[in-house]
């Protein structure tokens, strides 16, 4: 078919004829957004003439402030259809440079004959607006490009399943208007153009992979009747690609009724964020929501106390082995994840409707007003079949009764009268048109006077008794640090609530550790999720109605505890959540059935709809990458590869670390002689890291340092600690020190794999003295020595 010259040139013609289309709407729609620029710049410019403003009674104001409304309305009708318009125009300057990327002629049965579909990022007519010239890749008909070879083939339309036949499949390479590449797929599609694709280099953004989503990522992209998807899939099986054109599918299928801000997607790290925040709009779409989810509870972590990053947790995990504490400080995070802590925290809370929460006393000027002590009486003589977060309702209101009553009680003090004397002549000026408008001031009598004076010292009170509402409106005076310190400070009370076995054996150790990072301000970042659940708990939990979808990747890393949070959070959004246990490098995720993130999300939604998907290809490295990087990982791992030809990976020993970086130099000019775009050394920390970049600095080696707060990543070389490499790609990959002292822990097994799975085109390992263990069982006719 490539050969058939009258074909091509048939094709092309078509597409000279909708570029041609395009090309003519961009015209008009160019005009459309210049006018109505110039509109919004005359409705801003006449804004105040055109409203007529007048405060002289109230009628008046309610007039001005209706016309100030509706100059306001149609100003900002105006400024979203500007915004429209340019979407709009977006995407048909997309369009005019590759129109569509597909073809599907389809019969449906009972059909003699079949009208060729053209598939593209965005669907367009003619002007008529009647024959559609491309049809968006979301449309129902579409799906049959991505499910189907030719033959018999069905699909879902609004209306019921359509089936036929599939006549012809075809795929173009479109770029400058012009075909590239044209072909008919048979047996799986987009071979030859996933080749084309995936050959070339990696880029500092991801892109999207509209023209070759494959079946089994087309799948999760459609699934709109489950409540919680779970994607598990290899390294660079395409697992974040679908989550972000399945968010695409999901703006266009209920493009009436969601919105980009109702969608939600929690990445890894801010690097992530960036790396993934140009697909959206360059399919048309504005981006969903993303955050974090150490920046997600942040929030309610609150300023009281410093909480730590899960970065810095990473870190010290790695670097400090030898601390003492190491042990209680591993077995606390595992325990601390699990759905049995959450379970103490729950028996927990139970006591605390009975007994033991801990209130802090008001002050006022110094002295307590309210004590903790009295605070908690009330609380406890509250119905205890009131739930807490009701009964703190209630509190509140007292509390607020007693300030008031406080609140009088001052008014007569001496401190009271001294800032009085100090109010400023505006005051003064209010006070007294305030009475006199009140028709409270008889001019000149001694209780002019003395009214004016108590509604001074009002103001001066209700001054300093905001402050004290305010907190207890918050809150404030539930003591939340010093009831989650509780649960530790006395190593008993968790015996007396759960049995021995269902803590960890160094239970002790873990109270002391956790009691003494308090104590500093500091709450680890595997007491944050447990701390929230018991804040939230208490003082009532703040769900999120708005959002519908949530969308969490390399989630692997969370805790059973963190999914239980989040369902909890967004009480009415669908979850799609994507991983690969492979890459589990969250210490509390290395081991134990209990701390399997996955095997715990099959229970979240008890009842409703669940639906797992596994990929188990891996598209984004070569075939020889692939096969180097399954043997690290322990037997039975099912992934395959995309078959890719490349370099087989080299697996180089040095004596010691001069040798290391002389080496590491060399490798680096000759991948850059390679015209390797993105060459990354990966190393095991950030300690490393830097120490990395700076040698490299020494020998005029330029590089990009990343840390965990770097956002943005740019071609060139960069070093990098593998934590934070995740979700991310680079055309070589070096890994900096892949030797046992590195490498050698349960957990960094996972780390290891991470690393070298960032590579599409070329990895080399290097390791001082001794392999890891995790290389030993890589197969030798997978590698290179030198
Ligand atoms: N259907 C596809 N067509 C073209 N490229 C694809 C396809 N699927 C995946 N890729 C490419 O493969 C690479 C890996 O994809 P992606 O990052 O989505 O994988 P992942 O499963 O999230 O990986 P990891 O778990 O290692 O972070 C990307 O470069 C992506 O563009």
């Amino acid at each position: 078919m490539e050969n058939d010259a009258q074909e091509w040139k048939e094709e092309q013609l078509r597409v000279d004829r909708v570029v041609g289309e395009v090309s003519r709407q961009i015209a008009i729609l160019r005009q459309r957004v210049e006018g109505i620029q110039s509109d919004i710049v005359d409705i801003r410019r006449d804004f105040w003439e055109e409203v007529t403003v007048n405060f002289e009674d109230r009628a008046e104001a309610a007039e001005t402030m209706a016309s100030i409304r509706q100059q306001a309305e149609v100003l900002s009708e105006q400024e979203r259809s500007h915004q429209n318009a340019r979407q709009q125009l977006k995407t048909l300057m997309r369009l005019v440079q590759s129109p569509y990327f597909g073809r599907i002629d389809f019969r449906a049965d009972g059909e003699t004959s079949s009208e060729p579909v053209y598939l593209g990022i965005s669907s367009f007519a003619d002007s008529s607006g009647d024959n559609f010239l491309v049809h968006d890749w979301r449309a129902p008909i579409s799906s049959l490009y991505y499910d189907y070879v030719p033959g018999p083939a069905e699909y879902t339309a609004p209306d019921g399943i359509i089936q036929g036949t599939l006549d012809v499949k075809r795929q173009y390479l479109i770029k400058n208007s012009r075909i590239l590449s044209m072909f008919d797929t048979g047996v799986t599609i987009g071979d030859e153009l996933l080749q084309e694709v995936l050959g070339q280099h990696a880029d500092t953004q991801m892109k999207s992979i509209v023209a070759t989503i494959q079946r089994e990522q087309n799948a999760v992209i459609r699934d709109t009747l489950h409540r919680l998807v779970i994607v598990e899939g290899a390294a660079g099986s395409g697992k974040t690609s679908a989550a972000m054109q399945r968010i695409a599918y999901l703006l266009y299928r209920y493009r009436e009724h969601l919105k980009a801000n109702q969608v939600v997607m929690f990445s890894p790290n801010p690097l992530f964020s960036s790396y993934v925040a140009t697909v959206l709009p360059e399919l048309g779409e504005e981006n969903m929501n993303q955050t974090t989810f150490p920046d997600y509870l942040q929030g309610p972590v609150g300023h009281m106390l410093s909480l730590e990053d899960p970065f810095e947790q990473m870190e010290t995990i790695l670097t400090d082995i030898d601390s003492p504490g190491y042990s209680a400080r591993i077995e606390g995070i595992r325990y601390k994840a699990g759905l049995a802590f959450k379970d103490l925290i729950d028996k927990y809370l139970g006591w605390l409707s009975t007994d033991g929460l801990i209130f802090r006393g008001l002050k006022f000027r110094g002295k307590v007003i309210v004590s903790g002590k009295r605070i908690k009486r009330q609380f406890y003589s509250y119905d205890a079949s009131v739930s807490i977060p009701n009964r703190l309702r209630f509190l509140s209101q007292w509390i607020l009764e007693e300030l008031k009553s406080e609140a009088t009680r001052q008014k007569s003090q001496k401190w009271v009268e001294e800032e009085i004397e100090l109010l400023d002549s505006d005051t003064y000026h209010k006070v007294f048109t305030r009475l006199t408008r009140r028709g409270q001031f008889t001019q000149g009598s001694f209780e002019d006077a003395a009214r004016e004076r108590d509604t001074l010292a009002e103001i001066v009170i209700d001054k300093h008794f905001r402050r004290l509402r305010k907190a207890v409106k918050e809150l404030r005076y539930v003591d939340v640090p010093a009831v989650y310190r509780q649960m530790f400070r006395n190593s008993e009370i968790a015996l007396r609530l759960v049995k021995k076995v269902d803590l960890p054996p160094l239970w002790h150790d873990i109270c002391a550790q956790t009691v003494a990072f308090l104590d500093n301000k500091r709450l680890t970042y595997e007491d944050a999720t447990p701390y929230v659940y018991l804040r939230e708990r208490l003082e009532g939990i703040r769900v999120n109605n708005a959002i519908r979808h949530v969308f969490i990747d390399e989630a692997q890393d969370y805790s059973p505890f963190q999914f239980a949070c989040i369902k909890q959070l967004f009480p009415h959004a669908r979850l799609t959540v994507l991983g690969d246990r492979n890459q589990a490098i969250h210490v509390h995720a290395s081991i134990g059935e209990q701390s399997n993130a996955f095997a715990s999300l099959l229970t979240l939604y008890q009842g409703q709809a669940t639906e797992t998907y596994r990929f188990s290809k891996s598209y984004r490295s070569t075939e020889q990458i692939v096969l180097f990087t399954k043997g690290i990982l322990a037997q039975g791992a099912t992934i395959d590869a995309f078959h890719r030809e490349g370099r087989k990976p080299s697996l180089v020993a040095v004596p010691d670390r001069y040798e290391l970086m002389r080496q590491v130099i060399q490798r680096i000019r000759e991948l850059q002689e390679r015209q390797h775009r993105t060459i990354a050394v990966v190393c095991k920390t950030q300690a490393e890291s830097k120490e990395v970049h700076l040698d490299l600095k020494a020998f005029d080696v330029q590089t990009n340092l990343i840390d965990r707060s770097t956002s943005r990543y740019q071609s060139g070389v960069t070093v990098i600690p593998a934590y934070l490499a995740k979700g991310v790609e680079f055309d070589a990959v070096i890994l900096f020190d892949a030797s046992e002292k590195e490498y050698s822990r349960a957990h960094e097994q996972k780390l290891l794999y991470t690393a070298c799975t960032r590579a599409m085109h070329e990895l080399h390992v290097y390791y001082i003295e001794k392999m890891s263990p995790f290389l030993r069982g890589v197969s030798e006719s997978t590698y290179v020595t030198e």
